[in-house]
């Protein structure tokens, strides 16, 4: 089953027609436009039931997220393992497609068909561990982050800005980023991690919690394949606490040209490889899944939940 969302940004009719012709000659292939959100989490959960081996994305990371959801909430439901359920193909044609290039896949979608239809004929695939996030009465998985806080408003930001009719840059978020930096610091609440193996830490004003490495998608402005995706079984956190803007600077500078390797220092609070921890704010916090604003609440639990899909990469 092929999903191709003809509103991501990088996607066209040229894409989509060598994708579908290079897939079409290798297997049988169903092709699903999307038409709506929501629309292809809810094709995928029922591809198990269709009988589909292989579910493929043509799209970006909120069509991916869309994706993976429906193979883990199948209609048929009771599914547990990872081996009986599609695998998931993914070509990027959205604007950042930071899964696919955790995944180590090239970001020109015909070289990344190629890549796939290589994997597809090799029988290779790679088992991926995903994020499960929990809040309220509801859960959500994620394949390479969530945002709390800070990230979350810029996210929330940019998609008003996109709604107006204008794309989302990379110059567009810098530019969102710091105006939300200085304008609204003061109201922003204080957020607390916690967990069962390790102390508390107060004060973080953003948390990127990652199933590969927060740094996949906080640098993902470098070239990638990066070093990070591997997907290990656990959680990783980056939190970072309140500093001056000359503090926040030097950080993000370092943070895009990694001149003196991974920061690290008293302002930043990080988790590697955890199996579950929370995240509690004063006040409701605005967050996001997969780049994707999803809205406001007090507490989110992050779970880790290894070997959930397999990817044919
Ligand atoms: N036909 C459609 N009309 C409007 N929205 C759609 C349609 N089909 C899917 N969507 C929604 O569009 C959202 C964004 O799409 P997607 O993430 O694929 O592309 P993108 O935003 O360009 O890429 P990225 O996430 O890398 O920035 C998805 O969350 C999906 O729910």
């Amino acid at each position: 089953m092929l999903l191709v969302n003809p509103k991501a940004t990088t996607t066209n009719p040229r894409t989509r027609d060598v994708l579908i012709r290079a897939l079409g000659a290798a297997v049988d292939l169903t092709v699903e436009e999307t038409g709506y959100r929501g629309h292809a989490a809810a094709l995928a959960s029922t591809a198990r039931a269709r009988g589909y081996d292989a579910v493929a994305v043509l799209g970006g990371d909120g069509t991916v997220n869309e994706a993976v959801n429906g193979l883990l909430t199948a209609v048929d439901g009771g599914v547990t393992d990872a081996s009986e359920r599609p695998a998931l193909i993914v070509i990027p044609g959205g604007s950042a497609n930071v899964f696919a290039r955790a995944l180590g896949l090239p970001n020109d979608p015909v070289e990344a068909t190629g890549a796939v239809l290589e994997a597809l004929h090799e029988g290779r695939s790679r088992s991926v561990g995903l994020g499960r996030a929990l809040w309220e009465d509801q859960s959500r998985y994620f394949t390479f982050c969530s945002g709390l806080g800070y990230d979350a408003e810029v996210v929330r930001a940019v998609e008003g800005l996109r709604g107006a009719g204008r794309k989302a840059t990379p110059a567009r978020y810098v530019n969102t980023a710091l105006r939300h930096y200085l304008i609204t610091d003061k109201r922003r609440p204080s957020m607390t991690v916690s967990g069962p193996g390790f102390t508390p830490a107060e004060g973080v004003f953003m948390a990127i919690v990652s199933n590969t490495s927060p740094w996949t998608y906080v640098g993902s402005h470098p070239v990638s394949p990066t070093p990070w995706a591997s997907f290990e079984t656990g959680l990783d956190l980056l939190g970072l606490r309140r500093m001056g803007l000359p503090a926040m600077t030097a950080l993000i500078r370092q943070i895009l040209t990694q001149s003196d390797g991974l920061p690290s220092g008293r302002n930043l609070v990080q988790l590697h490889d955890e199996p579950e921890f929370t995240i509690s704010a004063e006040r409701p916090v605005a967050f996001q899944l997969d780049g994707d604003y999803l809205g406001e609440c007090e507490s989110i639990t992050f779970r880790a939940t290894p070997d959930a899909l397999q990817v044919l990469v």
